[in-house]
């Protein structure tokens, strides 16, 4: 647990403020670039994260950013009111791009990123692979970004897409390290969520959630009411992790619901340390 970040949403600012006493602080708390905000309510929201004492990371999805002038009014605009020095940099769902940005490196090659003073860029990892990319694009997609953040002096971190199944996100941070990529990861865990809410959430993000994956996870397709928490997940990462798979942290997905994901880690961290 040690080291965790989050992901929060504005809308979930109010339950983030209530929870700030139970995590840590400077704890890096992303907040996703959801469709329909405006840019005021997103610098908002990352304002609000570093007033509690947190670092804000917030996302840029590329397919949803309308032009060149939205792109770097929004990154001065978190730089100069939340002291955002970490951003993260996704591709973004829309099948169709909004703007001139199709991937994640169309927006780190701008050089905007350097230039407003930032740090550190977190890119997606795909421990289940992506819908549009074969596994060789996945890895070749994500070594070219991690390089080029380094050439641009910043640091890469990746910041894998959630999982319901360990095993899956345990081969992937192997097959990681043999090709190289030596960089900080934090592994995606989903918050303790209902189980309609985790299989929609799965759906939308394209992550598996087959009824053998559910099973491992502790989730009986019989048994569809009621909620379902990471603690298979968990043990089973904890307990497979060695040195092959390098330097890695948790980043949690709440799907809304912060206090129940700050209230599972510190018990967690209570009764398994
Ligand atoms: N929000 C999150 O925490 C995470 C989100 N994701 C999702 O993973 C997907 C890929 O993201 P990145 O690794 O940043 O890819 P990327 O920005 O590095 O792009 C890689 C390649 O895939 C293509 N591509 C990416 N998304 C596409 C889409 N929706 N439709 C058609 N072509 C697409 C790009 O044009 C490019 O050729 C995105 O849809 C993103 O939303 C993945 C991990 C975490
Ligand atoms: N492919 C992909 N696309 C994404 O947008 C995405 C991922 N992956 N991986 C995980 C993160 C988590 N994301 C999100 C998106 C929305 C809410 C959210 O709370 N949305 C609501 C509630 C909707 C609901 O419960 O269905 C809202 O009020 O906006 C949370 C996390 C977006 N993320």
């Amino acid at each position: 647990m040690e080291g965790y970040s989050l992901e929060v949403t504005s809308k979930d600012i109010p339950a983030l403020t209530e929870a700030t006493g139970k995590i840590w602080r400077e704890c890096p708390i992303a907040v996703p670039y959801l469709p329909g905000e405006t840019y005021e309510a997103r610098i908002a929201a990352a304002k609000s994260v570093r007033e509690l004492g947190f670092e804000p990371m917030p996302h840029f999805s590329a397919r949803r950013i309308e032009s060149r002038e939205e792109f770097e009014t929004y990154l001065e605009g978190v730089v100069r009111e939340a002291g955002v020095e970490r951003c993260f940099v996704v591709a973004g769902d829309p099948s169709t791009p909004a703007g001139p940005f199709s991937d994640s490196s169309s927006l780190i090659e701008t050089g905007a990123f350097e230039r407003a003073g930032i740090k550190v860029i977190g890119v997606g990892g795909h421990p289940e692979g992506h819908p549009v990319m074969s596994k060789a694009e996945c890895w070749d997609i994500l070594k070219s970004k991690c390089e080029d953040i380094e050439a641009r002096g910043m640091a890469p971190l990746i910041v894998a897409q959630f999982a319901f199944d360990a095993d899956a996100m345990l081969a992937w941070l192997k097959e990681l390290r043999e090709r190289g990529l030596d960089y900080p990861v934090r592994v995606g865990v989903p918050g303790p969520a209902g189980i309609k809410t985790l299989a929609r959430f799965a759906a939308v993000c394209g992550v598996s959630a087959s009824a053998s994956v559910l099973a491992k996870y502790g989730i009986s397709l019989g048994r569809l009411i009621g909620t379902a928490g990471p603690d298979k997940f968990v043990d089973k990462l904890v307990a497979g992790l060695g040195p092959e798979h390098g330097r890695i942290r948790l980043h949690f997905y709440p799907f809304g619901g912060v206090s129940k994901t700050v209230e599972w880690i510190e018990n967690y961290q209570q009764t398994k340390g």
